[in-house]
């Protein structure tokens, strides 16, 4: 699905053009006020007592700085660092082999951390805890189990979702934090400063209505803005204006609240199919021919966060904010529905 859609949150190959858009500082990152002004806090006094910080979660929809902010919190430590993702570390030993060469107040970054396998998710405990290997070597009666210690490191984990993971892993990380959506403001600034590295003419309005359209999301914000730019550059224009930015988003069939065909598509098969839920993701999922955990990760976190869509335990409902949205006369249930969610993650 997503490598068709120009809103998909998901990283993509086009995506490496992001590194040069990437924040190098908190400072510099846009956005998440309390999450940085938090660890702003946590790694000055780290810092202050000459130890590593303590182990960092981070939660959110795909997109929304995870990885940044991990590179940036080893930045602002002054520390090296080190990248992994969960399906990656096969063995035990591949993550006994990361750990074992950390250096006293290093930052591991595991992405995807809710994917590790469970024999090395293991391992992992000890280490966070007591900064210490069990390993057992050998095999049945001969096998034994040995002890090395660590470096004191920071484990800095991400993850699209916290009920992923498992109570005990969870349970490790003193610094949990969520990042949220952005606001059209944040977006906007991000807008503006991705222009400006990229030395593309922009106005005001023109990076207002790109914010507007990029699902609260800061890669897709950028990216947009480099298709805006293309359609700009072809037509001949100087500087991407409302007009500009409109007539190209138009073109890529992102809609007026950015919303593109596959977001339209589920929306309309609730409404259509099912006379606005309650109805099962594993019955929308089939019915739209996608994976359920595309949906559950890269579809509905923006709906829910819309008021297009509530989760409750019963199944997905449209409210009558979506109904009005695609045009359709929303049935007497939907319009009595209290506003409430129960869905959660
Ligand atoms: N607060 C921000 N300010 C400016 N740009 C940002 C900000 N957050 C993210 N970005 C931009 O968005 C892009 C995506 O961010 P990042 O790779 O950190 O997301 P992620 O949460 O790790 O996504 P995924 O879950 O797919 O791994 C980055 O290249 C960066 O340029
Ligand atoms: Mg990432």
């Amino acid at each position: 699905m997503s490598d068709k859609r120009l809103v998909a949150p998901d990283k993509r190959e086009e995506d490496l053009a992001e590194a040069s858009l990437r924040p190098q500082n908190l400072a510099e990152f846009v956005g998440q006020e309390q999450a940085r002004a938090n660890l702003d806090i946590f790694i000055r006094a780290a810092k202050t007592r000459g130890e590593a910080l303590d182990h960092v979660l981070f939660v959110g929809p795909p997109g929304l700085g995870k990885t940044t902010l991990a590179q940036i919190v080893a930045r602002e430590l002054g520390v090296g660092f080190r990248a992994t993702s969960g399906p990656v570390i096969a063995k035990a030993g591949d993550l006994a082999a990361l750990l074992t060469n950390l250096e006293e107040r290093d930052v591991l970054f595991i992405d995807e951390i809710h994917r590790l396998n469970p024999a090395v998710e293991e391992i992992l405990y000890p280490a966070m805890e007591d900064y210490e290997l069990d390993l057992i070597i050998g095999e049945g009666p001969a096998a034994r189990s040995v002890k090395i210690s660590l470096s004191k490191f920071t484990l800095v984990g991400a993850t699209t979702r916290s009920g992923l993971l498992t109570t005990p892993l969870r349970d490790r990380f003193g610094i949990p934090i969520r990042l949220n959506f952005y606001t059209v403001d944040e977006l906007e600034l991000v807008v503006t400063r991705g222009a400006r590295v990229m030395g593309i003419p922009i106005a005001k309005d023109g990076a207002r209505e790109i914010a507007r359209r990029a699902r609260g999301t800061p890669r897709i914000a950028g990216r947009l803005l480099r298709r805006v730019r293309d359609f700009t550059l072809v037509a001949g224009k100087e500087i991407i204006d409302r007009a500009a930015a409109d007539h190209a988003l138009r073109a890529l069939e992102v809609d007026g609240l950015g919303l593109d065909q596959m977001d339209r598509r589920y929306l309309s098969v609730i409404a259509m199919n099912y006379g606005g839920g309650p109805v099962g993701v594993e019955t929308i999922a089939a019915a739209l021919s996608e994976p359920r955990d595309a949906i559950e990760e890269i579809i509905e976190p923006y709906l829910v966060q819309q008021g297009f869509l509530q989760r409750t335990p019963r199944g997905r409902v449209l409210t009558a904010h979506a109904f009005k949205h695609l045009g359709l006369a929303a049935p007497a249930s939907v319009n009595q529905m209290p506003l409430f969610d129960e869905g959660g993650e």
